[in-house]
């Protein structure tokens, strides 16, 4: 199809930011708990007591035991599994989401949605021995706290199984709104310093991903995890134009301003995302190659999404203090096109 702009991809650069020297990530081990963890969450508990807060109701959403949010201005839905958000639906609009309707059975990770990535992106830093993209995605959260704000929002803070030997302790809170508000507050609960990443890995949406332009990320380096972490400049809008595979996209954004716009012509709306504690941001789409190898996607779906992941992730680490905190916020909103 024909594309409103097009994003120049200069040939490589330096491998500078790729240089392994320049990262040093904490190499995690698998915390003792967490495979006991996974299988227990193979047969999800539907036992879940539901918080006495107008607007939050415990439920089931695509199979998943959820807690279930509805306020004046926005629905939500929100798997135990993986803390993972499936749904989130502004009044009068459409989702803002994109969840696969063939989905890989519990403790697999949820395709679509907003998959929480934690301690580490990828295996970023890591050896081959521990799960890709880290330790929450197949696991039982807890509903740790709701409420409802002056404002009718509803606000959850959710937290994954206490990992003592990680050193580090993981609450995810949102708030449900005109604006949907996701954070990742992370604590170094022990006493060395431990240098992380993580991701917001979201899925939204899209008309058709070769017809959506992405603004905010002009003049910034990539990395391109398909070309071995070669880096490159983005010129203009992204739009998706790899000619290798036209559907795909792997790109990890540098020093990002953590403002972005994904503009759909199609759907006739535009998604803001809006990021605060990130430097990176990764635009992802599997292409149809590597989407025609995935079990969990039907053909032709990878047209149906963009994932654009509020990220600490490439050059971007995280180093924590023993005691101190980091927090990793993304914001969503639709904005008219105009
Ligand atoms: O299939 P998974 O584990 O959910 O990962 C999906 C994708 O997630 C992206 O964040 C990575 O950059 C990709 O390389 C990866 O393929």
């Amino acid at each position: 199809g024909c594309v409103a702009g097009r994003s120049t991809i200069t040939p490589p650069e330096t491998d500078a930011m790729t240089d392994a020297a320049a990262f040093t990530e904490t190499r995690f081990t698998t915390p003792a708990r967490y495979t006991d963890e996974v299988s227990a969450a193979a047969s999800p508990k539907t036992d879940i007591t539901a918080p006495e807060v107008d607007g939050v109701r415990i439920g089931t959403f695509a199979g998943y035991p959820a807690v279930l949010v509805e306020t004046l201005d926005a629905r939500a839905a929100i798997a135990l599994h993986g803390g993972h958000l499936l749904s989130y639906v502004p009044v009068g609009g459409e989702d803002l989401l994109w969840l696969s309707p063939r989905l890989a059975a519990a403790p697999a990770a949820i395709r679509g949605g907003v998959p929480v990535v934690w301690p580490f992106f990828g295996r970023q830093g890591q050896g081959d021995d521990v799960p890709s993209h880290g330790f929450v995605r197949t696991v039982r959260w807890q509903l740790v706290a709701a409420s409802r704000d002056a404002d009718g929002s509803v606000s959850l803070t959710l937290a994954p199984p206490r990992y003592a030997d990680l050193g580090l302790d993981l609450r995810m809170h949102l708030r449900i709104g005109e604006t949907l508000e996701q954070t990742l507050e992370t604590t170094n609960t022990g006493n060395v310093p431990v240098a992380f990443t993580q991701a917001l890995h979201s899925y939204f949406r899209v008309s058709d991903v070769a017809e959506v332009r992405v603004d905010g990320l002009d003049g910034l380096r990539f990395l391109d995890k398909n070309d071995g972490y070669a880096a490159h400049t983005q010129i203009g809008t992204w739009v998706l134009d790899d000619a290798r595979d036209p559907g795909r996209s792997d790109y990890i954004y540098a020093d990002a301003g953590g403002r972005y716009r994904l503009d759909d012509p199609g759907l006739d709306r535009r998604i803001e995302l809006t990021t605060s504690g990130s430097r990176a941001l990764v635009v992802w789409n599997p292409g149809e190659t590597s989407a025609e190898r995935s079990s969990d996607m039907n053909a032709g779906a990878w047209r149906g999404f963009l994932c654009l992941e509020a990220a600490n992730a490439g050059p971007d680490i995280v180093r924590l203090a023993p005691g101190k905190t980091h927090i990793l916020t993304q914001r969503v909103r639709v904005l008219p096109r105009d």
